[in-house]
């Protein structure tokens, strides 16, 4: 593996007890990557999600990480469900939580914890709310304290799963805004799962489309002009 790799899958294949979602996957994540990958329901791009964190083993084919994202050093923005929309805790206690996965076995929070929970709640700009009930807050603030907190566990990478979902538009460009800061600014590699490809292909370097027939991988532009994203062209120079 080399310095500038995070993940390296190479030759994977992923499912669920004993059936493939995915085959065939040779997939790099550099550092400062940008990648959304796409494709339609059902395609495995969840799936693919679990493989890249460890959630789930390969059938075949092995993911690689980097001795800098172990020990769950992956920040990570799971799809949301109801039952943790009303999640009930205050604002600075969900993004703290972020920062358990390299606490090991202590189990009060450090000054520097708290210091560096505050300060991912002013980079997205919430600080404001942190003593408000988690649950009160609108989609698009829960979903900037999701992010706070998906930060209090990254390093270098950031791993979303659709994380627009429920945001107006608005909130969207907001949260796409504060990615592309991450990305530019701070050198943060981002992966992310999406289905608003107008938005997302002019932040990503890289598209991977997990389609029926196949899996590409390329940039935003040869993605543009290949066969899986041709149709989505039109849309995006409307
Ligand atoms: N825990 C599980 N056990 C068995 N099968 C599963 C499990 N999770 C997902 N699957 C199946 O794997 C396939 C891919 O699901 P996955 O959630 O990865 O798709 P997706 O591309 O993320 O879909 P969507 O765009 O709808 O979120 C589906 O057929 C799904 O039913």
């Amino acid at each position: 593996m080399k310095d500038n790799e995070l993940i390296v899958c190479r030759d994977v294949s992923l499912g669920y007890e004993g059936k493939s979602v995915l085959t065939d996957l040779d997939l790099t994540i550099a550092k400062g990557d940008y990648l959304c990958v796409v494709g339609d329901n059902g395609s495995g791009k969840s799936t693919l999600m679990r493989g890249l964190l460890g959630l789930i083993q390969p059938q075949s084919g092995t993911i690689e990480h980097a001795p800098a994202l172990k020990h769950g050093a992956i920040g990570y923005l799971p799809q949301q469900t109801r039952a943790q929309r009303d999640f009930p805790a205050t604002v600075l206690e969900v993004v703290l939580s972020g920062c358990l996965n390299r606490q090991g076995l202590y189990f009060f929070y450090t000054p520097a914890q708290r210091s560096e929970a505050m300060m991912n709640l002013g980079k997205l700009g919430i600080l404001e709310l942190k003593d408000a009930c988690y649950r009160d807050l609108s989609g698009g603030q829960q979903q900037r304290v999701l992010l706070a907190r998906a930060l209090c566990a990254a390093s270098q990478l950031l791993i979303l799963d659709e994380p627009i979902t429920g945001l107006d538009p608005a909130a969207a460009q907001d949260l796409y805004k504060t990615l592309a800061y991450l990305n530019q600014k701070e050198g943060m590699a981002i992966v992310m799962v999406t289905h608003d490809l107008k938005a997302a292909l002019k932040s990503a370097r890289t598209v991977l489309h997990i389609g029926r027939k196949g899996l590409f991988t390329g940039t935003a532009s040869d993605y543009l002009a290949s066969p899986q994203g041709r149709r989505f062209r039109e849309e995006l120079e409307s």
